[in-house]
């Protein structure tokens, strides 16, 4: 489980979250809000990426502040830019460079590699450029390459901004195909309609916490779109 307890983080003394409580224990979870309302500032959090000003953030107890290479093996995190993710020139190289970090073996990271390129048709392009990838391929790589370092929580910023209709219904549908707990940060209402819970962020606080009808609801009579 991920929780915040008394979660606040300001900016240049500006807060962007203030005393923000939450334990998130759902397989999906949905984060939406206005624009600058904090969503990447939580997700950011969620596997230290970001450390709190106050209170704490922990995964199944480990303290973000003081286990951060624990919770980073455990907590897996997909840009909402794939290009910011994908490092290595070559498809294979680029999904091999987490595992080789964490120490797995080159039979591993070979079988892992030949897995998760075949799970999202990318395998006949391995040894192709990463950067000539559309960007839905690249969004599935960078979240390929997440898959494979084995995470018990992926979170997700904004996955499916940068994509046409054809690429948006196939990275939603690897997320809703994942193993491990989503945390989906995004503006794309359709993605997380059928998820476990939504949260909504609006003036540096949870807004509503709910399933997704009820959630979504709330979010949309507060924008003015009744
Ligand atoms: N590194 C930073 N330095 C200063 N201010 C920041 C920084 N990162 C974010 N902010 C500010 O904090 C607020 C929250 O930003 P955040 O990116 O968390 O919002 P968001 O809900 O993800 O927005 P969007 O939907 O537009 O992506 C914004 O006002 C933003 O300008």
């Amino acid at each position: 489980m991920i929780e915040l307890t008394d979660v606040s983080v300001s900016y240049n003394d500006k807060v962007v979250l203030s005393e923000v409580s939450l334990r998130l224990t759902e397989r999906r979870i949905g984060v939406i809000g206005s624009n600058g309302s904090g969503k990447s500032t939580f997700a950011r959090l969620l596997n230290g990426l970001l450390l709190p000003d106050h209170g704490t953030v922990t995964v199944d107890g480990l303290d973000t502040k003081s286990q951060a290479k624990d919770v980073r093996q455990k907590v897996g995190f997909v840009f909402q830019n794939p290009d910011n993710q994908i490092v290595f020139p070559l498809v294979e190289e680029d999904i091999a460079f987490g595992m080789k970090n964490l120490g797995f073996d080159k039979a591993t990271i070979a079988a892992k590699t030949e897995e998760a390129l075949k799970r999202y048709d990318l395998w006949d392009h391995r040894s192709h450029a990463a950067q000539f990838l559309s960007g839905g391929q690249k969004q599935l790589l960078a979240i390929s390459g997440v898959l494979v370092m084995e995470p018990s929580y992926i979170v997700f910023d904004e996955p499916t901004t940068l994509l046409d209709l054809r690429n948006k219904l196939t990275v939603t549908r690897a997320i809703r195909e994942l193993e491990q707990t989503a945390i989906v940060v995004t503006h794309d209402l359709d993605l997380i309609a059928d998820f476990d819970r939504v949260i909504v962020f609006a003036n540096n606080r949870v807004m509503a916490d709910d399933v997704p009808e009820v959630a979504i609801g709330k979010y949309r009579e507060a924008m003015g779109d009744v």
